[in-house]
């Protein structure tokens, strides 16, 4: 059977003066050699795209880190300089094809940047430069051009017991990487907390009522899914329910052929 694809809505980068629509390489390879999927990247083209044709094209949607800033305007904040760097262009494809992919019960993780979107999408708000907040330690990405030192695992979270991702990595401790500023300061009302780290952030959600697996993870289970086993188990996870979402569109797809063929 043909692998089943997902989206990841792109970046905006700039590159020898040209301008890129982009994911990085770390997120197409976890859900390709470890969830099973094929890939396809969507441009951010915003509203000039029609989301939901992209969507009936698709099984799933990964909603990947990046360095950029949800802008503040949308989560009625007005932003400053310190706010950016800002991606309105991802803004604008990211945040309505979270709320579509929900709406239609196709399975979404989101990752760093992506649980920030889910969290705006769904009418939440976030915190910057969480560090300088009293008790609060720096989540921040270390200073090091070393790729592998920069997504060390290095934090513990704190997983609840019966939340949705303690089925796949367990409930209570688990270590992880940490590359962000940023944090959920108010929880959408059709979020729930999944995961905390010790002083308090918000390190994973789950939406509430969803029909299918959508969670959003504050650190990078990407980076290390070939070898670190709760990285591993969330990367396996959405490739099963991805998996199942096919097989029930491809079985809805065949129902009226095999009624109209009696
Ligand atoms: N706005 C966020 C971004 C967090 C995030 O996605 N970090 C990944 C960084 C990857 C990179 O730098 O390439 C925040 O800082 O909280």
């Amino acid at each position: 059977m043909t692998k089943p694809i997902i989206a990841i809505p792109a970046d905006i980068r700039v590159l020898d003066g040209a301008t890129w629509h982009a994911a990085q390489q770390q997120y197409i390879q976890a859900a390709s050699n470890v969830a099973g999927l094929m890939v396809m990247i969507v441009p951010a083209m915003g509203d000039a795209y029609d989301l939901d044709a992209i969507l009936d094209r698709v099984d799933g949607v990964l909603v990947s880190g990046s360095a950029s800033n949800v802008h503040p305007s949308l989560y009625g904040k007005e932003a400053t300089e310190a706010d950016g760097p800002f991606d309105p262009a991802r803004d604008a494809t990211s945040l309505p094809l979270i709320r579509r992919a929900i709406d239609r019960a196709i399975p979404l993780l989101a990752i760093c940047r992506g649980i920030q979107e889910l969290n705006v999408a769904l009418g939440g708000s976030l915190a910057s430069e969480i560090q300088e907040q009293p008790g609060i330690w720096d989540h921040r990405k270390p200073t090091t051009p070393e790729r592998d030192a920069m997504y060390v695992i290095r934090q513990s979270v704190f997983v609840k017991e019966g939340s949705c991702i303690a089925r796949y990595i367990g409930p209570g401790e688990v270590q992880v990487n940490s590359l962000h500023r940023q944090a959920i300061a108010t929880t959408a009302p059709r979020l729930q907390v999944e995961a905390t780290a010790e002083d308090g952030t918000i390190e994973a959600v789950s939406v509430i009522d969803a029909k299918a697996f959508a969670v959003g993870v504050q650190w990078h289970p990407e980076y290390w899914a070939e070898t670190d086993l709760p990285s591993r188990r969330l990367f396996e996870a959405f490739g099963d329910a991805v998996r199942d979402y096919a097989a029930g569109k491809a079985a809805a797809t065949r129902a009226p052929l095999k009624q109209s063929a009696l």
